[in-house]
């Protein structure tokens, strides 16, 4: 059976701890907004679409379970929700754009003035509610697109991935990004072995890139991130495959720390080197990497594992989440539900309002 990130079935909603990952499957029930806020802050769930899907969904469960007394009421309360939610991880654009659309679709129906209070709540909740399926074909699609890309470039040949961090059915609402690349590619029998890094500090390589490697039986290698450039020269790596927190307008891209330097390496070595996103990733409001705002976490990332100090006592750290990984260096494409992308092809696919079309 694949692996669930969450459940959500007739307003009940739970989603799987990935802090007890591998060791134990726990389910946490999210009852409203400040449930869904705690669980993103403290990194039971993560990964950049998931924790928009995690959002929006905390939103519809909460909103079920309310009545208000008028349309400015409701307004009110999801601008405040929204605005607080967004809130808990900075680097991820997924959080914001559930928060635009949504508005955007509420603000259109209480100034139409055709639906009741009651209609336009149902209408808020459900479309919140979409996130989940649309981000599942969404990775579908994308990850064939990927996929074909690159065995174009190997002719009759299985290929060799190189991916980082976990880009797969813990990270999304199903399928995976980066690593539904990977999965579409072992299905097609075109998967020789897929590596993924350890992803220091956090291992979300190790505990769950691994785990669902193992979990779905795909060929998998676990290497440490510092192993990544000499895998590079003596492993014939195909392709190096990776997800995005987010994708601006140049395509400049912000993901989980270390993928800089693996872009590095890879153009290097001159091995392709993709991100594969999905649009609700992609911020074209943005124009350049450096205007993404970084999220640091706690020093405890690095100097502790699972509370066991594994770092000298009284050692400073610098613990940044992400990197920018500079469009120049994005030399395979960028891969989206509209296929292999340029960095300059970026802003005429995804303008705000195609993004719109696209999800709904
Ligand atoms: C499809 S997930 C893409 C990215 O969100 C992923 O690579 C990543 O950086 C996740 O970071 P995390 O800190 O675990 O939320």
């Amino acid at each position: 059976m694949a692996l669930q990130s969450l459940h959500y079935t007739n307003g009940q909603f739970e989603v799987l701890d990935q802090l007890l990952l591998p060791h134990e499957i726990k389910y946490v029930t999210i009852k409203n907004c400040e449930d869904g806020w705690n669980v993103i802050k403290r990194m039971q769930v993560r990964g950049a679409p998931l924790i928009g899907i995690v959002a929006a969904l905390s939103l519809a469960v909460e909103l079920r379970a309310m009545t208000f007394e008028s349309t400015d009421h409701l307004f009110e309360h999801v601008t405040k929700q929204l605005e607080y939610l967004v809130t808990s991880r900075p680097t991820a654009v997924n959080i914001s754009e559930v928060n635009d659309q949504l508005l955007a679709k509420l603000l259109a129906d209480v100034l139409s003035k055709k639906l009741s209070l009651k209609e336009i709540q149902e209408r808020v909740i459900t479309e919140a509610e979409a996130y989940e399926l649309a981000d599942v074909n969404i990775n579908m699609t994308l990850a064939r697109h990927g996929a074909e890309h690159i065995l174009a470039r190997y002719q009759g040949q299985s290929v060799r991935i190189l991916t980082h961090c976990n880009t797969g059915s813990l990270a999304t609402a199903g399928y995976g990004t980066a690593l539904g690349v990977v999965r579409y590619l072992h299905e097609q029998k075109r998967l020789e072995r897929c590596f993924c890094t350890e992803t220091r500090p956090y291992n979300q390589g190790s505990r769950l890139t691994a785990f669902e490697l193992v979990h779905d039986k795909i060929p998998g290698t676990l290497i440490c991130d510092s192993m990544a450039s000499v895998l590079m020269k003596e492993q014939n790596i195909s392709a190096v495959v990776v997800g995005a927190d987010r994708v601006v307008a140049n395509g400049d891209t912000a993901n989980k720390i270390g993928t800089y330097q693996l872009a590095v390496a890879a153009k290097y070595h001159k091995v392709p080197f993709y991100v594969a996103a999905p649009g609700t990733s992609i911020d074209v409001n943005l124009s350049s990497g450096d205007e993404i705002e970084i999220e640091e976490r706690p020093s405890s990332e690095m100097t502790a594992i699972n509370g066991v100090a594994i770092a000298a006592p009284g050692i400073d750290c610098w613990n940044p989440a992400f990197d920018v990984t500079p469009a120049e260096l994005i030399t395979g494409g960028i891969i989206t539900e509209l296929g292999v992308l340029a960095p300059s092809q970026l802003e005429d696919k995804f303008t705000t309002k195609d993004r719109e079309k696209k999800m709904f």
